[in-house]
């Protein structure tokens, strides 16, 4: 009952002819949401703010206090522009972004992966992981990343070398990150990444709405039923 299936063996799964079914498409207007709502937590400090309130620490006198950065006239890149991606591109639509640079395996992008890295405000990472997207963020690309830049990781925890992340935190080398999914899963209490004021956690939510989680069970049944029928899946993963 997910979208990516980064997690099952496939060359098992057709040596033994086992049939996979997964929820495509289902959850890509709600993690997009997920998605929105987390890149403006982040880049807003919306926790670290709730956290000054809740601990008295709320100071009115200096204008420039818990101020983030507008998405406003700002540059956002996208890496991976497939159906979770293009949800995401519509969405910022209505937020009078100054440039939307992506990248995707199908329509030529018009820039590299380092291009927009280093040009964009914010970096959306919405790509499946495999072999080719393991550490697409990598040590290199995070050090070409704007000083105030903002990481948002929605696809999967590998795709960002995770310790590179950490250490370019702790130096102050980027903006802030807002992760909605990290390594391992759930993540140890005492990873560094939760002490960390300018960054955002969520426990792996993306498509976590009443709605799409029954959507995605009804699938998921029908997929179970259509094996026991030896019919056709309502999603299956071609092997
Ligand atoms: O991460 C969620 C999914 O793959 O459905």
């Amino acid at each position: 009952m997910s979208v990516g299936y980064d997690h099952v063996d496939l060359i098992a799964m057709k040596k033994y002819g086992v049939r996979l079914g997964h929820t495509s498409n289902i959850s890509s207007e709600v993690i997009a949401e997920t998605t929105i709502g987390l890149l403006i937590a982040t880049a807003r400090r919306f926790f670290e703010a709730n956290h000054a309130l809740i601990t008295g620490e709320w100071k009115d006198s200096d204008i420039f206090w818990m101020c983030g950065r507008s998405i406003r006239n700002s540059i956002v890149g996208i890496i991976g522009c497939g159906n979770i991606g293009i949800s995401i591109a519509k969405k910022l639509n209505s937020f009078n972004i100054s440039q939307l640079l992506y990248t995707s395996r199908g329509e030529k992008p018009e820039v590299t992966i380092d291009e927009l890295v280093e040009q964009s405000d914010f970096i959306i990472v919405s790509v499946a992981l495999n072999e080719d997207t393991k550490y697409i963020i990598n040590r290199k690309r995070i050090a070409k990343m704007k000083s105030h830049a903002v990481l948002v990781n929605i696809g999967r925890g590998e795709l960002i070398d995770q310790d590179a992340l950490i250490e370019a935190l702790r130096e102050n080398r980027i903006g802030g990150v807002g992760l909605d999914v990290m390594t391992p899963e759930p993540l140890p209490l005492d990873n560094p990444l939760i002490k960390m004021t300018n960054v955002v956690l969520l426990p792996h939510i993306g498509s976590s709405s009443i709605e799409t989680r029954t959507e995605m069970a009804v699938v998921t049944a029908k997929n179970i039923i259509a094996v026991l029928d030896n019919s056709a899946m309502t999603k299956e993963v071609q092997l």
